[in-house]
């Protein structure tokens, strides 16, 4: 079947089970707004959403066939069409028998009823909207050493070495239920987990009796966007559970609501007729939007560069060593910022001092030049320790946005470019005898750009962030030496 017949046949497999984007009115369920005869649509969007595509936003996502006013119900995903652990371990005693022999994580049970479910091909309920997964993810789990080198900042390859190595472990102490479950070959192999896993990282959402999650069919369709400034601010300051307006604040604008026994999305802004309609699923850095979800965003408020700092900071100050960062825009974070300048203070002073810096105050004009001038210092040392300079990267990620007809095509560019290029071709055996010059790129090989891309990406931003930083820094220590 083609994409297009099986996107089609998910559709009608949707509705049937009552998943519905009909307007309500908030807080009723069966009260239309503007189409009483929605019962009688028959697909379950229509009414304030459509599948469409968005080449530089996600791919595949919904997109708002009507205004859509900030807050609006637009979707609702019914417990029944969710897929979980519970519902897939119900309808099949041999799973379920299994599961309860071994000891596994809850994350660890969904991969393996995913993975299950899977093997069951066309004989599975869940068969149409198994066919809506990707068949393959870039989440850092999935690069392999090249791709992971390519990171080129130790935190970032420490970062993905621990993805892999995580995901590697729970595969393999999830190989004696596999072995029981008589998998496939190929269901019991390390990329179909790494698969699953991508599905489970990157699909999911939230629900409060399973650690690991639901898969929720056309829910799963909304791509990302980064919270606003408004919705960290209350998860930030406001107690777990606490309502506004008779409504649970939180960071995602998707939740399981337990009065509709349904997933419910609601308009996390005005939407205008259009617009592709998104979805917070938390405050990630770029770092881990890559390890669990594959991507990244060129501009996100949320992302964070750590830099090495002076090993004695760590025991002036009490803030967690992740608060220590340099903001997306460049400017160090506030625990940051107030914990150098403690550190660039005469010890006999810092009890003077101290509630200065813990109410983000400068010191003095000299102390904050200190921390300026170390600041800019350590950004310059670290960019210059790093194997490739943003201009470089960005030239290089210019030559990969060529779409590659064939593999001489991709030696003729890549071959003598730089030492990176030329390591791409070996280690994806581009470079062997009895390589067709004239043969397309393998999906494999493709697969494997796209994710030296992604990592290339990922450190063009990061360097960014140490380049703003000195920018930042240049500046302070201009204003103050005026
Ligand atoms: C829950 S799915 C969203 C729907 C997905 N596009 C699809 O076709 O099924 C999450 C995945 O969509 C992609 N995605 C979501 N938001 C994105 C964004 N803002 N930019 C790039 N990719 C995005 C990523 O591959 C991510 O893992």
């Amino acid at each position: 079947m083609e994409e297009a017949a099986k996107l089609e046949s998910f559709m009608k497999w949707a509705t049937t089970l009552g998943v519905s984007d009909s307007p309500f009115i908030s807080g009723d369920d069966d009260e239309q707004l503007q189409n009483p005869d929605h019962r009688q649509t028959p697909s379950c969007l229509g009414q304030s959403l459509t599948i469409s595509y968005f080449p530089n936003a996600g791919g595949r996502g919904l997109c708002a066939v009507r205004d859509l006013p900030k807050g609006q119900l637009i979707l609702k995903v019914p417990k029944s069409a969710l897929m979980t652990s519970q519902n897939l371990m119900s309808n099949d005693l041999n799973l379920s028998i299994s599961v309860s022999k071994f000891s596994l994580s809850s994350t660890q049970i969904l991969t393996v009823a995913l993975l299950n479910e899977v093997g069951k091909g066309k004989l599975s309920w869940w068969y149409p909207y198994l066919t809506q997964f990707p068949s393959n993810y870039d989440i850092l789990a999935s690069f392999d050493q090249f791709q992971i080198q390519a990171l080129q900042v130790d935190d970032a390859i420490w970062a993905a070495e621990k993805a892999l190595e995580k995901t590697k472990m729970e595969w393999k102490s999830a190989t004696g239920i596999m072995e029981e479950l008589v998998f496939k070959p190929h269901y019991k192999s390390f990329k179909a987990w790494i698969w699953a896993s991508g599905s489970i990282s990157s699909r999911t959402m939230h629900v409060p009796w399973d650690g690991a999650g639901c898969f929720c069919p056309v829910g799963d369709f909304f791509n990302y966007a980064a919270p606003e400034e408004e919705q960290v601010v209350s998860e930030d300051f406001m107690a777990d559970g606490m309502c506004v307006n008779g409504r649970s604040t939180r960071l995602t604008d998707g939740v399981f609501e337990d009065e509709s026994d349904a997933y419910c999305f609601y308009a996390r802004t005005n939407y205008r007729k259009g617009d592709q309609v998104l979805l917070s699923y938390g405050t990630y850095t770029n770092l881990e939007l890559l390890e669990h979800y594959g991507f990244i965003l060129n501009s996100n408020p949320n992302d964070k560069a750590y830099i090495p700092l002076p090993c004695d900071l760590h025991s002036l100050h009490s803030w967690p060593k992740d608060s220590l960062y340099i903001n997306h825009s460049g400017t160090p974070s506030f625990a940051m910022l107030a914990a150098m300048r403690l550190w660039a203070t005469p010890t006999r002073l810092h009890k003077s001092i101290r509630h200065l810096c813990y109410s983000g105050l400068p010191i003095s004009t000299e102390n904050e030049i200190i921390v300026m001038e170390w600041l800019q210092k350590k950004c310059l040392q670290v960019l210059k320790n790093l194997s490739t300079s943003i201009e470089e990267d960005e030239l290089l990620l210019t030559v990969l946005e060529k779409e590659f007809e064939s593999v001489m095509e991709v030696k003729n560019v890549l071959l003598g470019l730089t030492g990176e290029s030329s390591m791409f071709l070996k280690v994806n055996g581009l470079l062997e005898d009895g390589i067709g010059g004239e043969m397309g790129l393998s999906k494999k090989t493709k697969r494997s750009l796209e994710k030296w891309k992604l990592a290339i990406w990922w450190r063009v931003r990061y360097k960014k962030m140490l380049h703003d930083c000195i920018l930042y820094c240049i500046r302070v220590i201009n204003d103050l030496s005026e």
